[in-house]
């Protein structure tokens, strides 16, 4: 029988050096590449007159050629330009060609808390609070715009030059219409997914708190709770609310994570309860962080 033909996967153009916003004449620069996330790759772009450096989102149109494709990306677009907050990327502007779409947004510099927690393996509560206070600001302010993030992730935590925390990646998030709405489809896969979204029962902002609660274990034990090595059984531990602490956590630790992972969204605590909890008002809260400490293993707790 004949050998059976690979699938050609269709290689990208090769991208410009220099691009062009078509509209306002503006050129950039294109850097080294940071990453890929979906369709997009994402590049340094330098701004060719003020020289200030963005992270560029650089989404090919031959790869979001349906419809559903180019929806889920203007909504992206359309639901993070209305955004302005300390802890939520900045969004600074869109363009498109006759080959891509550009998305321009704050270039934060040391990556994100996925990188941070790769080189450090776990993160000591002081960090922790550190981290979520800023993390759930963001949250909060998202939720207080009718957005819901849906996919809040460490991947998604991106870290400035002074280790702040800035929320990004806008792709899955979803802006409730009226007072009530819920959501009862997504079209993509959260990382931290919440049982309700599971059971498609409806969800609205408390699928963002479960992420929260995901998000603190994670930091603090190194491991997602959930994570196994099969996608059905880790969907099982989450319908079922299997999961365990280390005995390493402080008691208010794993106190506040069980109420971020209540199955029963209401029984979730509001942001506004969260941040009044012992874990945040107890314990020490580092004024900053050392960039350099952060992603070196400390030799004694801190
Ligand atoms: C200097 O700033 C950065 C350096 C690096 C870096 O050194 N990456 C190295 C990874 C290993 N390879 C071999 C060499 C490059 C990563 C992110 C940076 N900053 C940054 C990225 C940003 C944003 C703001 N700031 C926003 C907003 N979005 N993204 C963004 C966008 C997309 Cl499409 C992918 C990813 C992405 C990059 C890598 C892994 C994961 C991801 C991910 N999906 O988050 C990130």
């Amino acid at each position: 029988r004949a050998p059976k033909a690979t699938p050609a996967v269709s290689k990208l153009p090769e991208l410009p050096a220099v691009i062009v916003d078509p509209e306002s004449g503006e050129r950039y620069r294109r850097g080294r590449l940071l990453g890929k996330g979906g369709f997009a790759r994402c590049y340094e772009l330098t701004h060719l007159d003020t020289h200030y450096v963005y992270a560029g989102k650089i989404v090919p149109k031959e790869r979001i050629s349906k419809p559903s494709q180019r929806e889920k990306m203007e909504r992206e677009i359309a639901v993070h330009a209305q955004l302005r907050h300390p802890h939520i990327v900045g969004f600074h502007k869109h363009f498109q060609d006759a080959e891509n779409i550009y998305i321009l947004l704050e270039l934060c510099r040391h990556k994100s808390l996925l990188h941070m927690l790769k080189l450090r393996k776990h993160l000591t509560e002081p960090e922790v609070r550190y981290f979520m206070l800023q993390i759930i600001e963001g949250v909060r302010y998202l939720h207080s715009h009718c957005v819901i993030h849906r996919d809040l992730k460490l991947g998604n935590m991106f870290l400035t030059d002074t280790m702040g925390v800035k929320i990004g990646d806008f792709g899955l998030a979803a802006k409730l219409e009226f007072e009530g709405d819920r959501k009862r489809t997504m079209c993509g896969t959260p990382n931290y997914i919440a049982p309700e979204v599971l059971g498609k029962i409806g969800h609205s902002f408390e699928a963002d708190v479960w992420a929260l609660g995901c998000i603190m274990y994670t930091m603090l034990v190194g491991r997602p709770p959930f994570e196994t090595s099969s996608l059905k059984e880790t969907y099982a531990r989450i319908k079922h609310n299997k999961y365990h602490f280390p005995e390493t956590l402080s008691p208010v630790a794993k106190e506040i994570i069980s109420d971020l992972l209540s199955s029963d969204p209401e029984e979730r605590p509001p942001l506004e309860v969260v941040i009044d909890h012992e874990f945040f008002t107890q314990g020490f809260v580092p004024e900053t962080l050392s960039p350099t400490a952060c992603v070196t293993a400390p030799d004694f707790p801190i």
